[in-house]
């Protein structure tokens, strides 16, 4: 607890007000913020001064002059936490950083990329575009000193790609949006990026604190009641679990836990039934919904099954002059179709959780 303490103090000191909360370990959820009184809807539970915030005008000159102009503040950041001394200004919040360990074992960039078969389609899709991401940043911090530094300097170690990962991922699945000032509104969106202390320490549920912020500061207001020990979360945005596996490392659960249980459900959730559905369709099949737009991107959430799906679903179940006839008109054909597209779905759903649970075995028999 004292590294908690230590943080707590060195907010304070900068201005940082923390009203009736305060970090805690949780199981699974490495560190997270647990209300210490009663908090009522509407309360003010912490408040950052944004002059303790580390933004692009923050990053040490001597970063910002190795690197090209156009450098993203995310690679910036990085580079800067990556090149911190134990000794820094930053080293209390340093302190409660997860470790190397748990950041290369929960974020999909940092996998044996023999796991990344695994992922379903729409998270390895966000994943190819983070590694790009990655991969032009690294990239251009091998360019500097700081990769390799002269033979003379025998005091700085150079970053190695896996330290560079790992302040990477931590910017990544730590940052807010600063978007409150003129300054910030000037930049680009993805240079509005910022890292603030404590606030880093909310932990995601699909209802959460309102986060709000001005030129000034952040603030976070309780959104409901909480009893002393409940976490107190925030929700990092309407995101379903592909997207929170891949730039934040975790999912959550199929069925709540929380104190408030629906909270721990995510309620923005779907799954991509291209999978399921392709497999089923033949060339002719194929070639009539690609001629027409509908071949892939199948989505279902825990309300509907999409439009697409639908459509593709009656190319199987009716002549192509009738699919024609439906596409063409967007009609859905009536309530036997209807019935009949339904229990073609139940059909190849159940197919494809037989198909996900022998991937869960396979993996878990290798690692
Ligand atoms: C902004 S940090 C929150 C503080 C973090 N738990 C820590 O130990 O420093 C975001 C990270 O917290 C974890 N996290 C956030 N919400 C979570 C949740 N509902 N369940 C599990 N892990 C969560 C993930 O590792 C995520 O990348």
């Amino acid at each position: 607890m004292e590294a908690f303490e230590e943080l707590i103090r060195w907010a304070e000191d900068r201005g940082v007000e923390l009203h009736g909360v305060t970090p805690h370990t949780l199981p699974g959820r490495g560190v997270g913020i647990v209300a210490t009184k009663p908090l009522k809807a509407g309360d003010l539970i912490l408040q950052i001064p944004t002059s303790t915030l580390r933004t692009l005008d923050t990053v040490r000159p001597e970063i910002k002059e190795s690197l090209p102009k156009d450098t993203k503040v995310h690679a910036l950041l990085a580079a800067e936490l990556a090149l911190d001394k134990p000794n820094s200004e930053y080293s209390p919040w340093n302190a409660v950083m997860p470790s190397r360990d748990s950041i290369i074992s929960s974020l999909p960039l940092a996998w044996d990329p023999r796991l990344h078969a695994y992922l379903p389609k729409p998270a390895l899709a966000l994943l190819r575009k983070q590694q790009a991401k990655f991969t032009r940043d690294w990239a251009a911090i091998q360019q500097t000193p700081f990769a390799s530094p002269t033979a003379a300097d025998t005091t700085t170690p150079p970053i190695t790609r896996q330290d560079y990962l790992y302040a990477w991922l931590l910017v990544n699945t730590r940052t807010f949006y600063h978007e409150a000032s003129p300054a910030a509104r000037r930049a680009p969106r993805e240079d509005r990026m910022v890292l603030q202390p404590v606030a880093d320490l909310f932990n995601h549920s699909g209802t959460g604190c309102a986060v709000t912020s001005t030129a000034a500061r952040f603030t976070i207001t309780a959104d409901r009641a909480y009893g002393i020990g409940d976490e107190v979360s925030i929700c990092y945005g309407q995101h379903h679990n592909d997207f929170l596996l891949t730039e934040y490392g975790f999912v959550l659960p199929e069925h709540g836990h929380g104190a408030d249980g629906a909270a721990d459900q995510n309620r923005w959730d779907e799954a991509c039934l291209d999978d399921a559905l392709l497999p089923a369709l033949g060339a002719a099949h194929r070639a009539l919904l690609e001629e027409r737009g509908f071949l892939g991107n199948y989505v279902v959430d825990a309300g509907t099954v999409c439009y697409r799906t639908q459509v593709a679903l009656r190319v199987l179940c009716v002549s192509p002059g009738q699919w024609e006839r439906l596409v063409s008109e967007g009609e859905d054909g009536g309530e036997a179709l209807q019935e009949e597209v339904d229990r073609l779905l139940l059909g190849l759903l159940r197919r494809y959780r037989g198909t996900v649970a022998g991937k869960i075995e396979e993996v878990e028999g290798q690692y």
